[in-house]
């Protein structure tokens, strides 16, 4: 049987970065294209140890440019689509919402029809809780795939339009597809933009951290390996057309995880500062995994042992974070 080829956009980023070392070091039978712009966010630093390897090859373009990506996909006639390139700071689509539109957006619209045009095994689009809005603090209460969509964000409502597009071109043209929606991702090569990176370098600095509002909306944060390990579950077992949540029931305020970092720090809780609160600031998500779990996924982290991990890992790899941080995020 021939080589399965593998297109992952967004790989120089966070989560799809982490996807491309899964994917490379799991499967030497499948050639994985890492396909990013390499925005502000964007590092190829972290894929130092893969690239030369066989079957890895970086591509630098944007996913909206159509000819540039009809070009490759007629060149590669891909079998599978991993889709991650995505603008996905909340923050940054406040004061600028444009960019998430043209990216999020078209870039996906552009990505569906090309995979249409050389027609793939499955095209996965890797979304967000954020796309079905807020939840209040009963903690009895979670996302589930049937929760309507309701974001609130520039970021969250581009992420919705695009997940409906991937949904339009299921349902219209019959393209194989999955949508995953994860809860928040955190581990080694997050940007120091969000929230938990941010804090760790913050405090391993002795700054302040900038808490919003009370610090008491609440996020459900996964462990970046037990999500890479769920997108290769769908890829290979997801039923074609549906929507699949992804989250470990790892509930924390935003304070308790701040206050944490602190600790396992040993700083002073003094370095938290409360500051002006984030616009349209979503209360709580949480997800309900059942339906990922009856395909056979459990998250192997806790979120003390992957925190613990994660600090671990920004404290001996500073230089990367500090790079990042002198740069301004090349902005
Ligand atoms: C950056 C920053 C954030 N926060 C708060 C806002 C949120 O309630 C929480 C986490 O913020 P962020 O790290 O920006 O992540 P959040 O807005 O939840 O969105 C993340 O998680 C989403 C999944 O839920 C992803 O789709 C997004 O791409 C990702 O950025 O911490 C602060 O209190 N202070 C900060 O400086």
């Amino acid at each position: 049987m021939s080589k399965q080829k593998l297109l992952i956009t967004g790989g120089a980023g966070f989560i799809g970065g982490n996807f491309v070392h899964y994917m490379v070091d799991k499967y030497s039978d499948y050639d994985v294209v890492n396909l990013d712009l390499l925005t502000y966010a964007g590092d190829l630093t972290k894929h130092r140890q893969i690239e030369d390897k066989e079957n890895y090859r970086f591509v630098q373009a944007d996913i909206a440019d159509r000819e540039a990506i009809f070009a490759l996909f007629e060149q590669e006639k891909f079998d599978y689509v991993v889709h991650f390139a995505a603008e996905s700071h909340v923050d940054r689509s406040i004061t600028d919402p444009a960019v998430f539109v043209r990216t999020n957006v078209m870039g996906t619209q552009v990505l569906l029809d090309a995979s249409r045009k050389i027609g793939l095994t499955k095209f996965l689009h890797v979304s967000t809780d954020e796309v079905y809005g807020e939840l209040d603090f009963d903690p009895s209460v979670f996302f589930t795939e049937e929760t309507p969509l309701q974001p609130n964000s520039p970021y969250s409502a581009s992420k919705a339009s695009s997940d409906l597009l991937v949904r339009a071109y299921y349902e219209t043209y019959g393209l194989p597809m999955n949508i995953t929606r994860c809860s928040n991702n955190y581990g080694p090569y997050h940007f120091p933009e969000k929230l938990i990176p941010l804090t760790i370098s913050k405090v391993l600095n002795e700054q302040k951290v900038p808490v919003y509002g009370d610090g008491k909306n609440i996020r459900d944060w996964l462990h970046v390996y037990d999500h890479c390990a769920a997108i290769d579950l769908v890829l290979h077992e997801g039923v074609s057309g549906e929507v699949y949540n992804v989250g470990g029931h790892n509930e924390r305020t935003n304070l308790e995880v701040v206050k944490t970092i602190i600790h396992t720090l040993d700083k002073s809780e003094d370095l938290i500062k409360f500051v002006a609160d984030r616009l349209g600031h979503d209360k709580r998500y949480a997800i309900d995994p059942t339906k990922l779990e009856k395909l056979g996924w459990k998250p192997t982290y806790t979120f003390e042992t992957g925190i613990a991990q994660t600090i671990q890992w920004y404290t001996a790899n500073a230089a990367w974070w500090e790079q990042i941080l002198s740069g301004e995020y090349r902005k």
